[in-house]
């Protein structure tokens, strides 16, 4: 697991380091990663133009480092300085000391209209509120140029622990960042600002992490798969409650997905049976109550059910049981209305909102993902689940998860009633309720990806690319279950 870590986490492990010193060598450490980094991406260092963005503080003294390191392998490094008077003195003596040029921020050429690489060390995790109006105007004058853009820690103008962006951010085609990846690298509008992230080591020593991104490798290790002796019933039954007659396509991919995640037995109760047993004959189906279905370890609530009475109904009695419950779409509504169904259980509940459906609990998402999320999973004693570009999340406790995978194509029709279907068929299995979401929408997310290989995907391809998806997964980990290596019929 990749550990996400706020500026206030990064400070407090940098403290002892600091103290036991020599002076500078942390800066010494980060300065030599990013010019490493800068030196691969520009293939050699003789004769590039290299414009750096120079604030007061530290993030600025990494820039003026990782300078000189560059200047002295022959590249033509500015230092653009914003605050010239305050700028970090022993990272400007380097630089001068390599050869490096040093301007102040009002000079005419700047050389940002025909730089290689621009450095940005505006600011780091010292940042507060939108850039200022001189750091912005650079900020927009490096995305016009040329240069690739290398953000130093935090691409500048991006919130280090939320990802909110106020005004203008420095748009980092590559982000190199110190000790651990910050969250507001990877959610939010910070994802589309900071871009590939390269983590550097400077030697920290972190305390266990509160928030994390699934890697290919945590996902195939908790991926359940049949072992000699399984039967449909032992890997857990999952239940599904969603569609109506008149829209049986929601009950259809959802019944779907939670096939095609796990073999076993899903079971389909609702208005939509005729529609899901024509497209789904493996799943037992139906149209009768929840109580009807049989026995189950885990429902999946509320894909294009509706929200009238009798949809209500099916919620309330699918939230008095004791089993692990998704709640999604239409039950997210009836749930909105009536939140104590939800925080009086006991057992699990996920709630899978997108934005408009968080606000029906009252309150905005706003420019704090996590934040939201573990808010409202606090409120409701729930795991939520919170859809967008960089999926969230969180649990009672303030455990979350940034989800790394997927594709804007996923923004689509049904796309959210799959993912309900591969988390609730994980949820059947007794997998912890976060980690179970984190999970599904790591594989619905890779599953995305593979789908929209192929040109514009539907929400129906995603079923047919979800077992391929889960089997890449396991091979990228190095993991291959029993029966499903390349030699396999
Ligand atoms: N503490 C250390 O020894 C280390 C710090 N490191 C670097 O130091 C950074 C943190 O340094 P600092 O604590 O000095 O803080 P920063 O350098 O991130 O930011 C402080 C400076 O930015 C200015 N600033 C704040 N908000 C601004 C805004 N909205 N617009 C424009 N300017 C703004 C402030 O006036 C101040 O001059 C890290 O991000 C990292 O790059 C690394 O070198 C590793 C070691
Ligand atoms: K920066």
């Amino acid at each position: 697991m990749i550990g996400l870590y706020t500026a206030a986490e990064i400070r407090a492990a940098e403290e002892p380091l600091l103290a036991a010193g020599p002076e500078g060598a942390l800066m010494q450490r980060a300065a030599t990663g990013l010019a490493t980094v800068c030196l691969r991406m520009l293939g050699s260092a003789y004769g590039r133009r290299i414009t750096l963005l120079v604030g007061a503080g530290n993030n600025g003294g990494d820039a003026l480092v990782a300078g000189a390191h560059l200047a002295a392998r022959g590249a033509r490094v500015t230092a653009v300085l914003l605050d010239p008077g305050r700028a970090h003195p022993a990272g400007l003596r380097a630089l001068r000391r390599a050869g490096g040029r040093v301007l102040d921020p009002t000079a005419e050429d700047n050389g940002l209209d025909r730089a290689d690489l621009v450095l940005d060390g505006i600011v780091g995790i010292g940042g507060s509120g939108g850039l200022r109006p001189r750091a912005a105007a650079l900020a927009e004058q490096a995305a016009r140029g040329p240069g690739l853009l290398v953000a130093v820690d935090v691409p500048s103008g991006v919130d280090a622990d939320t990802g909110a962006v106020h005004g203008t951010a420095f748009e980092a085609g590559t982000t190199v960042t110190f000790g651990a990846v910050k969250p507001g690298l990877v959610v939010g509008e910070g994802k589309g600002f900071a871009n590939e992230v390269r983590l550097v080591d400077i030697g920290l020593d972190l305390p266990p992490a509160r928030t994390h991104q699934l890697t290919d490798a945590d996902v195939a290790l908790r991926l359940p798969f049949p072992l000699p002796g399984d039967d449909k019933y032992s890997q857990g039954v999952v239940g599904v409650a969603a569609g109506s007659s008149v829209y049986p396509g929601a009950a259809v991919l959802c019944t779907g997905a939670a096939l095609r995640t796990r073999p076993g037995l899903v079971r389909y109760a609702g208005t939509a049976a005729d529609g899901v047993r024509a497209a789904w004959p493996e799943a037992i189906v139906t149209d009768g109550r929840p109580a009807d279905a049989g026995r189950v370890q885990a429902w999946v609530v509320g894909p294009g059910m509706g929200t009238d009475d009798a949809a209500e109904r099916v919620l309330t009695e699918v939230l008095a049981s004791d089993l692990p419950v998704l709640v999604d779409a239409d039950a997210l509504t009836l749930a909105a209305r009536r939140p104590g169904l939800v925080r009086d259980r006991s057992a699990p509940t996920v709630l899978t909102p997108h934005d408009r459906e968080f606000a029906r609990f009252g309150n905005e998402v706003g420019s704090d993902r996590l934040g939201a999320a573990r808010g409202l999973a606090a409120d409701l004693g729930a795991v939520l689940l919170l859809k967008g570009e960089a999926t969230v999340v969180a649990d009672p406790s303030g455990t979350a998860y940034v989800n790394g995978t997927g594709t804007p194509w996923l923004a689509t029709a049904g796309t959210g009633d799959v993912l309900s279907g591969i988390v609730g068929s994980l949820l059947a299995t007794g997998m912890d309720a976060a980690e179970a979401a984190a999970v599904g929408a790591h594989v619905h997310g890779r599953t995305g990806q593979l789908a929209a290989a192929r040109g514009p995907l539907v929400a129906g391809d995603l079923l047919r690319r979800l077992p391929d998806a889960i089997r890449r997964i396991q091979q990228a980990a190095g993991f291959v279950p029993i029966g499903l290596g390349d030699s396999a019929p």
